[in-house]
C-alpha cells in the first residue's frame, strides 16, 4: 500500500449551484467543472480546481443516494470524505481488509473514471476515506 496524492475533497452540498457561487465569490475560484450526474453512484458532481487538489462538490442525485442521510444530519452540508490515491486499487482494497478495516463494496468507477473504493469512517477516526487508483500516466 502506498499513499498516493490528496486527489480531492468531497463536500456534500444541498446545491451545488449555490456551492459553485460560494467558492467563486469567497474563495476566488476560477476553474469550475461543468456539473455532471453519477447514477450509478447516485450523486451529481462538480469539480472546483485548486492548485494542488481539487474539491469535489457532491449532490443527491436521487432519495436513494448515499449522502442523503449525510445531508438529512447536516442540511447546509459540509466536509464528506477526503480521497486519496493509489497505484492499484485492489491491492489497496486487500491491504485495508488484511488490517481489520472496512471496505465499503467493491471497486466501481468513480467520478475521475478511474475505479475507487471506500473505507469506513470507523477505521480512521470519523473521517470516510476514499481511494482512487491513480490514472493511467499519471504515476
Ligand atoms: C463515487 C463518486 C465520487 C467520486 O469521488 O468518484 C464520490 O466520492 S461519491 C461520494 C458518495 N458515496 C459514498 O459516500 C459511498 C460510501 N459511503 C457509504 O457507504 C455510506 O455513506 C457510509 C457507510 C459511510 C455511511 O452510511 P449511512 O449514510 O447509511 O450513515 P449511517 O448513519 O449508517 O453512518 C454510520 C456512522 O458513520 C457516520 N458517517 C456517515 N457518513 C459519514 C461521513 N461522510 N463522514 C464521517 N462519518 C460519517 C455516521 O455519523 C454514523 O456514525 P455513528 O457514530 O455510528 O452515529
Ligand atoms: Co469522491
Amino acid at each position: 500500500m502506498k499513499l498516493g496524492r490528496l486527489n480531492h475533497v468531497g463536500v456534500a452540498t444541498p446545491s451545488i449551484a449555490k456551492s459553485i457561487e460560494t467558492y467563486r465569490l469567497l474563495l476566488g475560484a476560477e476553474t469550475i467543472g461543468e456539473p455532471f450526474d453519477l447514477p450509478a453512484q447516485g450523486v451529481k458532481v462538480c469539480f472546483v480546481d485548486a492548485p494542488n487538489t481539487q474539491i469535489e462538490l457532491i449532490e443527491p442525485y436521487d432519495e436513494n443516494s448515499p449522502i442523503a442521510g449525510f445531508l438529512r444530519k447536516n442540511p447546509a452540508g459540509g466536509q464528506h470524505h477526503v480521497c486519496f490515491e493509489v497505484p492499484d486499487i485492489h491491492e489497496a482494497a486487500a491491504h485495508m481488509k488484511a488490517n481489520g478495516a472496512t471496505v465499503l463494496g467493491e471497486p466501481r468507477i468513480g467520478a475521475h473514471g478511474t475505479p475507487i473504493v471506500f473505507v469506513h469512517p470507523k477505521d480512521f477516526g470519523g473521517m470516510l476515506v476514499e481511494l482512487m487508483e491513480t490514472p493511467k500516466g499519471d504515476h
